[in-house]
């Protein structure tokens, strides 16, 4: 496994690798890695003959109040994880490499970004989409892999690759758990333990209103007030959002069927958690 630093290095590698006919599948992170990114390299691996993975805390996805300067870091720690998942290369690229000196140019995906995550972090997504945009001009991937566990995420770049004809095909893969089924995330590593112990209330209410949902029941009025009284029940647990919305479009829905997407972003003390289901996907 080797370690890339600069844009250009990065590029002459992919660049050299396409002309001899390799494939390259690229896995974007934002490192401290765990078992969810791992699954997605496990994967691209399969898939090309070169596996990329990134990792770079990307400042332009971060608010001015949110976590940028404390999100955990690790690189020693990453390259272990990574070299075990197969990686052929690391691109950790630095900001100033990213965003040089007189960088003015953003990727905007409109409607998909307009609820949830969007919603609550404004321009987050466009930090997101630039950054993706880049990485993918940057690696030539032909095939990109990310979790399902950033939904909406998946389902803006997904858009942005179509409306932009961008020569890669992005492939979404299962939420990890950990085997409580707390969703894995970086930001795990923020949660005390009674915090951690607070945390599940996000996949057990997943699980309570997929239950219903599978029972037969289909009012999202009936499976939201499920929903919030699960997560209620959890001192110290705030719901940003609790969302039942169409899984390929984002727009709310008011009856619910398989193709249906709960989505929730709850503060468990300071520390901003999401996770999600497709009613109808096995879990
Ligand atoms: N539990 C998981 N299962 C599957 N994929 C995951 C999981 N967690 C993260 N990913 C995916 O890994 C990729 C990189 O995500 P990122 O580095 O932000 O990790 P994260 O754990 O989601 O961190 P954060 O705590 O910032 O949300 C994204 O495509 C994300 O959806
Ligand atoms: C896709 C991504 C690597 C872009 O910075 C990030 O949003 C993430 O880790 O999900
Ligand atoms: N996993 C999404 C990256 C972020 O929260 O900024």
């Amino acid at each position: 496994m080797r370690i890339i630093e600069t844009v250009a290095e990065m590029q002459a590698f992919s660049r050299e690798a396409r002309r001899e006919g390799k494939s390259i599948s690229l896995v974007p992170t934002m490192g401290f890695l765990h078992e969810g990114h791992a699954s997605l390299m496990i994967e691209g691996k399969k898939r090309a003959d070169i596996l990329v993975t990134s990792i770079f805390v990307n400042p332009t996805q971060f608010g001015p109040t949110e976590d940028f300067d404390a999100y955990p870091r690790d690189l020693a720690r990453d390259r272990n994880v990574a070299e075990t998942a197969g990686v052929d290369i690391i691109f950790a690229p630095k900001a100033s490499d990213m965003y040089p000196r007189g960088f003015q140019t953003y990727v905007n995906v409109e409607e998909l970004t307009l609820p949830l995550c969007g919603a609550s972090r404004p321009g987050h997504f466009q930090g997101v989409t630039t950054v993706v945009a880049k990485l993918l001009n940057i690696v030539m991937p032909h095939v990109a892999l990310f979790g399902k566990k950033d939904f909406q995420q998946l389902a803006v770049i997904r858009r942005m690759a179509a409306d932009l004809n961008m020569d890669v095909e992005i492939v979404g893969m299962p939420i990890v758990r950990e085997a409580d089924g707390l969703a894995m995330s970086s930001r795990n590593a923020y949660l005390g333990p009674e915090e951690r112990r607070n945390a599940l209330c996000l996949s057990r209410a997943l699980a309570t209103a997929r239950d219903l949902f599978l029972d037969g029941e289909r009012s999202v009025g009936t499976l939201r007030d499920r929903v919030l009284r699960v997560i209620g029940e959890v001192s110290g647990a705030v719901i940003d959002y609790a969302d039942f919305r169409d899984g390929d479009t984002l727009e709310a829905v008011e009856t619910a069927n398989g193709r249906t997407l709960i989505a929730l972003a709850v503060k468990i003390g300071t520390t901003r958690l999401i996770d999600n289901c497709i009613l109808g996907e096995e879990q």
